[in-house]
């Protein structure tokens, strides 16, 4: 830990490396993914300090860019940090880097895109995100199977703003309603545009979410909030989707591809085997793992249960309905549609 400490100091003390490493990898104007460097060394340290990292914590970070936060995560009292980046070069950038430091035995870096990347077990996130993947990522946080302490994110502010908020403000909106279900969400600190290289064109803030320790069991009566939160998270995830035509998703078009009618048909039989069979529209598949689960479904089974989910959407009138104007309680009664027909998300 005192090694790792003073080697960051060290290399703190060079030329400023976030700089050099941001003007060597992106050029103006616009940097692909949104890639705009944290470079200023009293907020990416007061990140850490609020993520309150803990002795022999699992972290993860999406987006670690050439590292200038990884390096701090590094040298905290982490055990692990593993780093979910989808450019390459950049992958390369913060592995050299934690090995000049020698701190690259505490360091993971995976080379994908963090909303298809399974995450390692990890305790706290930690993580100057990519804004154009914050609702999916978020609810994949939220929503999805991992268990954590804390997340502590850079968002940008607009959207810290409207996933802090709190019943009867201006902002509140079906994200922090669903988000206040599962965990405590704080606004932590705004960060100026002016931190980051190169500067963008809006402001960002530090934002906590705290996974509530007790979740209720049902969300409405005979929906499991698990059940719930898987859907709503694939929701979500759909959301930021936009079809060929650069159209948002209406909720027809996101259940309708083959590839989704799998997914669900592999959830549906999973969750029917773990149930027990009720008499329900779903096949049952007697494979090992889930690969080769979907891989024996025939055709005609994909195409009956199609007709199941296209029942579902169509029955409640949401199908042309985009997925922003969609209230809870509409999304309610659709996954109760979907739950009489079999077809389940968890
Ligand atoms: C805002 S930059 C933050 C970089 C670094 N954490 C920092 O603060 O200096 C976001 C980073 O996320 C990466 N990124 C963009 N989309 C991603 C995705 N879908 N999955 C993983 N990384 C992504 C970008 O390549 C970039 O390095």
């Amino acid at each position: 830990m005192k090694r790792a400490a003073s080697a960051l100091r060290s290399h703190r003390a060079a030329s400023n490396p976030s700089v050099a490493a941001a003007e060597a990898l992106l050029r103006p104007p616009r940097p692909p993914r949104g890639q705009h460097l944290l470079a200023n060394v009293r907020v990416l340290d007061d990140i850490v300090r609020h993520a309150g990292i803990r002795p022999g914590d699992a972290v993860v970070e999406v987006g670690p860019g050439t590292g200038n936060l990884t390096v701090r995560l590094l040298a905290s009292p982490a055990a692990t940090v593993a780093a979910v980046e989808i450019d390459p070069r950049m992958s390369r950038a913060v592995t050299a880097r934690s090995a000049a430091l020698g701190l690259a035995h505490k360091l993971t870096v995976i080379t994908g895109d963090a909303m298809r990347v399974e995450f390692p077990k990890f305790d706290a996130c930690v993580a100057n995100i990519p804004y154009g993947i914050s609702s999916p990522l978020v609810a994949k946080l939220l929503f999805g199977p991992h268990q954590f302490r804390t997340a502590t994110l850079v968002v940008q502010r607009e959207f810290a703003r409207r996933l802090a908020a709190a019943p009867g403000d201006r902002e509140f909106n079906r994200l922090a309603e669903n988000a206040r279900l599962v965990a405590d969400v704080r606004l932590l600190a705004d960060v100026s545009r002016e931190d980051f290289v190169p500067v963008p064109g809006v402001d960002s803030a530090l934002v906590e979410i705290v996974p509530k320790e007790v979740r209720p069991s049902e969300v409405a009566p005979g929906v499991p909030t698990d059940e719930w939160l898987a859907f709503v998270c694939l929701c979500f995830q759909q959301h930021n989707r936009r079809d060929k035509r650069k159209q948002e998703k209406t909720i027809g078009t996101v259940f309708k591809p083959d590839e989704m009618v799998v997914e669900l048909l592999r959830r549906s039989s999973r969750a029917e085997q773990r149930d027990g069979n009720n008499g329900g529209s779903v096949v049952t598949v007697h494979g090992d793992n889930d690969d080769e689960a979907s891989s024996r479904f025939s055709k005609e089974e994909v195409v009956a249960f199609k007709e199941s989910i296209v029942g579902a959407v169509q029955s409640p009138g949401l199908a042309h309905k985009r997925l922003s104007t969609v209230s809870n309680n509409e999304l309610l009664r659709l996954l109760r549609m979907f739950i009489e027909r079999g077809v389940r998300f968890q």
